[in-house]
């Protein structure tokens, strides 16, 4: 049996069928390439001749992909009951896709084949064995995806294996057992692949989903029982609960294992494609994702810390270099000594040696965490305390003697309704009042703010409040209760963000103290010297 490993990516198919996924023909033309460039050995593009787009998706791919590493696979089903494979129109679409490789999904479970394809386990045998040498015949390489295979085998196991021995015999090169209604847990999956090679002697690959939570404990699971070729998608994209992670299965089979997968050194370049294809599919990053996302590496406990100071690898599993991604230190009250040096060390501070200031840091950190601030969201405004103390001052730009907003609505008249705000400061040696409207009173602080400042600081023009976020911290408390805002700002120039928070008594105030904070930050690390 030829032993060469395979990694199989699924996401322009599998991962597509994720429910809000809709994935464009020039988004699986931008996708793949990245796909090649992490050094998969397969990209499953689509179903040609039942999916419109992934009909076109073939078509262009020809013209326009030039794939190094990975060959391009055309995902189809055998061919129907009572038609020859060569007469079937579905067959003949993957044909004229031009795909080197195509996979077969054929029914593997005998209850879905004399229930859903209506048809005879001895027909279904044939629909398998005649679609696999009619590809086979006209020079393509064949997959065969069994569907349901462990359910399958669990009720009748010389039937599910019949169909994967009809796929060999026919010139299947690897026979896929898939778990498709993702129900299975690794010692059953471990079992039944160690038995299955016992009965076959071709090669075996997994297609795990993940209803269970274990499509990628399944995947391994397959892999030591023998399986040499492994299919998922990328993020885990998929039906319901997704597929098998491929990130995580290849970063494990490499990191743990140590096979060497994914041609071109790919791993390294996991992080920043796992990011770049959310961008494409438009689906929120999981910052919990194992190995990719953005908390893989990042460390809250002050005890944890305390011993990364000594050595990284005492609380972390992997190199996080490894897979592109890299440690980050969160600052909270759960923080250390430990925690703030090596936060500071992160944003450029050296506190090697600065005992008095880390205690002094790790007390304030904690009784402002007991207020409501939140440090491990807003780096910005940690920054901004470590700076106070420090340079024994809060850095500052100007001062401000006074704010106010009041609200207007006239019940009835929706043309009326808005926010005005002044501000009194004093900026650039001089007395600024300056005023500012907005369809809500943060919105009107922000101009006014803005308006008093940009004159003597015309760098805030470029800040871009990106993101706004509220929490109500004593929810007993009801409209008295304390509040907490967290500001995202944008320097559109260096295309950089900060997070800065505020906490007060209402959401205006909270409000007041994120935004000043962020212009402040801003201005910090833009370099602009303070011209008040
Ligand atoms: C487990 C998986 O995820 S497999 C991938 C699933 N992906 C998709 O379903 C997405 C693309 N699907 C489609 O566009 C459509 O469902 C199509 C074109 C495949 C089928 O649509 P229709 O032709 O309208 O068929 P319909 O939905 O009525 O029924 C499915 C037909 O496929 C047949 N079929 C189902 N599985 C198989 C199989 N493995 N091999 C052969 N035929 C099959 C059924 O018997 C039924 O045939 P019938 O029309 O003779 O009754
Ligand atoms: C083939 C496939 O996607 C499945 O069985 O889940």
């Amino acid at each position: 049996m030829d032993n060469t490993f395979d990694v199989y990516d699924t996401t322009l198919r599998d991962g597509a069928q994720q429910e809000g996924m809709n994935l464009s023909v020039a988004d699986k033309l931008i996708i793949a390439p990245l796909l090649d460039e992490l050094g998969v050995g397969f990209i499953e593009g689509g179903w040609p001749g039942a999916i419109p787009k992934d009909t076109e998706f073939f078509k262009r791919a020809d013209k326009e992909l030039d794939l190094v590493n990975a060959e391009l696979v055309a995902f189809g089903s055998t061919r129907k009951a009572g038609v020859r494979a060569a007469e079937d129109t579905q067959v003949r679409a993957l044909l004229d896709s031009e795909a080197p490789v195509v996979t077969l999904v054929a029914k593997s479970d005998i209850r879905h084949v004399e229930r859903a394809l209506r048809t005879t386990g001895e027909e279904n045998l044939a629909m398998i064995a005649d679609t696999v040498s009619y590809l086979r015949g006209q020079g393509r390489r064949v997959v065969l995806d069994a569907e349901h295979f462990f359910d399958g085998f669990r009720y009748d196991p010389d039937y599910a294996v019949a169909c994967a021995v009809a796929a060999f015999e026919a010139g299947a090169e690897t026979v896929v057992l898939c778990d498709t209604n993702g129900g299975m847990i690794p010692d059953w999956v471990h079992e039944i692949v160690t038995s299955v090679r016992e009965r076959t002697d071709g090669r075996l690959g997994m297609h795990a989903h993940n209803d269970s939570g274990c499509a990628v404990a399944n995947t391994l699971a397959a892999v030591s029982a023998g399986a040499v070729h492994v299919q998922g998608t990328v993020n885990g994209y998929g039906e319901r609960t997704g597929n098998a992670d491929l990130l995580t299965v290849v970063a494990n089979l490499e990191l743990k294992h140590g096979r060497s997968l994914l041609a071109g050194g790919g791993l390294k370049e996991m992080t920043r494609i796992s990011h770049a294809i959310s961008e494409l599919t438009n689906i929120t990053p999981f910052a919990r994702q194992p190995y990719v996302g953005a908390s893989a590496f990042a460390h809250k406990a002050g005890l944890h810390a305390s011993a990364i100071k000594v050595d990284p690898d005492m609380y972390q599993h992997a190199d996080p270099l490894a897979v592109g991604n890299d440690m980050r230190m969160l600052v909270s009250d759960m923080a250390g000594r430990a925690s703030i040096e090596l936060k500071g060390r992160e944003l450029g501070y050296d506190l090697t040696g600065r005992g008095e200031l880390l205690s002094r840091m790790t007390t304030r950190v904690k009784d402002a965490e007991a207020q409501g601030y939140t440090y491990d969201a807003a780096d910005a405004s940690f920054e901004l305390l470590l700076r106070e103390e420090l340079d024994g001052a809060r850095p500052s730009f100007w001062t401000t003697e006074s704010w106010r907003v009041f609200v207007e609505t006239v019940p009835g008249d929706p043309t009326v309704a808005g926010s005005e705000a002044t501000v009194k400061m004093h900026v650039g040696g001089e007395r600024v009042i300056a005023t500012g409207e907005g369809n809500g009173p943060v919105n009107a602080l922000d101009h006014a703010l803005r308006k008093a400042v940009s004159p003597t600081y015309p760098e805030v023009d470029r800040f871009e409040l990106i993101d706004f976020k509220v929490r109500i911290l004593d929810t007993d408390h009801g409209t008295d209760a304390t509040t907490r805002v967290l500001v995202e700002t944008m320097d559109t120039h260096a295309e950089t963000t900060w997070m800065t928070v505020g906490v007060g008594p209402n959401v205006v105030e909270a409000s007041w103290e994120a935004l000043v904070d962020s212009l402040v930050f801003g201005l910090l690390r833009a370099g602009v010297a303070s011209r008040s």
